[in-house]
């Protein structure tokens, strides 16, 4: 089996040729066997993002491969869930499974398709147009586990159903995913429901990935701190966009400036940072640290950030919960992204740079650098 599910480099999507850039400078490596959490807002580029992996539109620049290959030769051993959903109308819950069985021969498992089919009390006999939105969504997720791909890329699937449905099938889809070694991955807009599953993140907005990762590696990399706020008089202390001239700075250089640092001391190996890291007097008193989010309520400042070093004894600082990292990315789009990239275990990575610093969990990527190297960008250890 390929230890790459997918592998993005420099990959961009625009829909007309002087139209906006759906997508753009796109850079992550998910490994195989990973469940993946796709978050963004609405019009980030996640669609887009699917479409691509599953080979059904093109990169106007870059490239993507999955599971070793360019998408469409990947794509008998894919299975993709879009918005859409789309199946025959005329044919019947029965019918539909039979077909998918007859595409898939020697890799359809019956007993997955008709159980979830059945967890729905779906009639057989039903035309695919006489059922509910979830219902039909039910049976695009039976062919889909059923054709047992080796990567299922899921958009959006659980949006139409109702909680318990939502909840048995991410079990499913789990318990797929365990026993078969699948790679998923899911987008959605509901959190909660992806940090019970997800172990990888890709954080979409903009059309850029902001965070890409080990979801345990990202939330180690970043510290949710409460400190007293800075005095009166002192530099203004709202984050990145706190700063008119770091906001300007930022929005200059956020695409076209790569900068690797320290993770902290958190044990986590090192990632790339892009976009510029506001500094001690931009954050009032935040020190080396990158600044994600800062905000002040009277007499104190809660921010999120990305330690440089220790912090001070009075300042109070935990991990953050997966909620409150994605939504302080969220709120704050000029925040440097940060891309952390497993080390692969099997696969023949490139060479190592006989002057780079040796990389402990992880190695650094750069969302935004040409260079695809896994090992030859600055890490700081
Ligand atoms: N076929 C298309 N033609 C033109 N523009 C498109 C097309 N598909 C997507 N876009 C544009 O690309 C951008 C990204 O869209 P995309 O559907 O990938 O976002 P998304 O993150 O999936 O959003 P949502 O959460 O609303 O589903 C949007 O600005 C959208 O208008």
């Amino acid at each position: 089996m390929t230890m790459t599910a997918i592998e993005a480099a420099g990959l961009g999507k625009r829909f007309q040729r002087r139209g906006m850039w759906a997508l753009r400078d796109c850079a992550f490596r998910l490994p195989a066997g990973r469940v993946c959490a796709v978050v963004g807002p609405n019009g980030a580029g996640k669609s887009t993002l699917m479409g691509l992996a599953a080979g059904l539109i093109a990169p106007s620049e870059g490239t993507v491969t999955v599971l070793g290959r360019h998408p469409a030769d990947a794509r008998p051993r894919i299975g993709f869930v879009d918005q859409t959903k789309p199946l025959y109308p005329q044919l019947t819950v029965a019918e539909t499974l039979r077909m998918g069985a007859d595409l898939n021969p020697g890799s359809w498992d019956a007993a997955t398709a008709e159980r979830i089919v059945a967890g729905g009390d779906l009639n057989p006999k039903a035309r695919i147009r006489s059922l509910s939105g979830g219902q039909r969504t039910r049976v695009v997720l039976a062919v889909a586990l059923a054709k047992r791909p080796e990567l299922l890329l899921l958009d959006e699937p659980m949006a139409d159903l109702d909680p318990l449905a939502r909840r048995e099938l991410l079990g499913i889809l789990m318990a797929t995913a365990a026993e078969h070694g699948t790679t998923i991955v899911l987008s959605s807009h509901v959190l909660a429901e992806l940090e019970d599953c997800c172990d990888f993140l890709l954080l979409i907005h903009g059309g850029r990935v902001r965070l890409a990762g080990d979801i345990d590696e990202l939330l180690a990399a970043h510290r949710l701190v409460v400190r007293p706020a800075p005095e009166a008089g002192a530099p203004a202390d709202a984050g990145p966009h706190a700063d008119p001239d770091a906001n300007v700075h930022l929005n200059a250089n956020a695409h076209a400036h790569a900068q690797t640092e320290a993770d902290g001391g958190t044990g986590t190996g090192a990632g790339t940072e892009t976009g510029t890291r506001t500094g001690s007097g931009a954050c009032g008193g935040m020190g080396p640290h990158t600044v994600v989010e800062a905000r002040t309520t009277g007499r104190q400042l809660t921010a999120l950030i990305r330690p440089a070093g220790p912090l001070p004894d009075d300042w109070q600082a935990g991990e953050p919960t997966l909620e409150e990292l994605v939504l302080a990315h969220l709120r704050t789009p000029a925040a440097p992204s940060l891309t952390l990239d497993p080390v692969p275990m099997t696969d023949p990575g490139p060479a190592p740079d006989p002057g780079g610093a040796p990389a402990s969990t992880s190695t650094a990527t750069s969302s935004t650098s040409k260079s695809t190297s896994a090992t030859s960008e600055e890490t700081v250890a």
